[in-house]
């Protein structure tokens, strides 16, 4: 922890204030999370969990308060953030005419990875792919489909991650694996946020937790 302390500061969260019509969801929300630090956002169904991981990526806009990472005000399309922040906020999101392997294909190039085919290769083997390759997204089953969108934010570089429940749909073994991956990815500088209902993952990462909702 004391070595943690001294990171720098990935992701900061002053005071965020987001809610839906006259409701307000979650208000006074603040955090900083370092290098090699991983924070869980835990609570109930509804507690906000989402609302904030898509508040942290700019795919949702605070109606007060600011996220910067590294320092820099975070928006969906500034190309510095799209570069440094990789997340898994669902699966639906693939491309229906692209195979498993082109998709991270895609992804290792459009991020300009000096080896991508090793890459790719490594990732798929990892999440256990490697017969499906060639499949559509619509054609793998849904724990598959999850393996994929998992496998997108390993392809790409990364300083912070964002994942909403990425424990979901995943196997007993699956979810083992994910743990081991994410503390190595923590053990070389990556800082992470999740929302999770696993208490065995983060258990794994050796998250800090931090409740939302009563
Ligand atoms: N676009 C929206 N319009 C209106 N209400 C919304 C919208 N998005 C979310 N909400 C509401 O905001 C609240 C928080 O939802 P959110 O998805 O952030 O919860 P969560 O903590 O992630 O829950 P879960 O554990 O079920 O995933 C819920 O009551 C939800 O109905």
């Amino acid at each position: 922890m004391a070595d943690v302390a001294k990171k720098d500061v990935v992701l900061q969260v002053d005071n965020l204030k987001k809610g839906y019509g006259p409701v307000t969801i979650v208000e006074g929300f603040s955090m900083k999370v370092r290098a090699g630090e991983a924070v869980a956002l835990t609570g109930r169904n509804g507690a906000g969990k989402s609302t904030v991981l898509r508040c942290l990526v700019g795919a949702d806009r605070p109606d007060e308060g600011t996220v910067t990472v590294n320092g820099i005000k975070v928006s969906e399309t500034n190309p510095v953030i799209r570069r440094d922040v990789a997340t898994v906020i669902d699966d639906l999101d693939f491309f229906p005419d692209l195979s498993v392997v082109e998709h991270l294909d895609l992804l290792a190039r459009a991020h300009g990875l000096e080896h991508p085919d090793e890459l790719v290769d490594e990732v798929l083997e990892e999440v256990q792919l490697v017969p499906q390759a060639g499949q559509l997204p619509s054609t793998l089953s849904s724990g598959q489909r999850r393996r994929l969108a998992l496998a997108t934010a390993f392809v790409r570089p990364r300083q912070l991650l964002v994942l909403d429940e990425p424990e979901q749909r995943l196997d007993v073994e699956g979810v083992a694996w994910l743990g081991q991956r994410l503390k190595a990815d923590l053990d070389g500088g990556l800082a992470i946020v999740l929302a999770s209902h696993e208490p065995s993952l983060l258990e794994a990462i050796g998250a800090r937790t931090i409740r939302l909702g009563a």
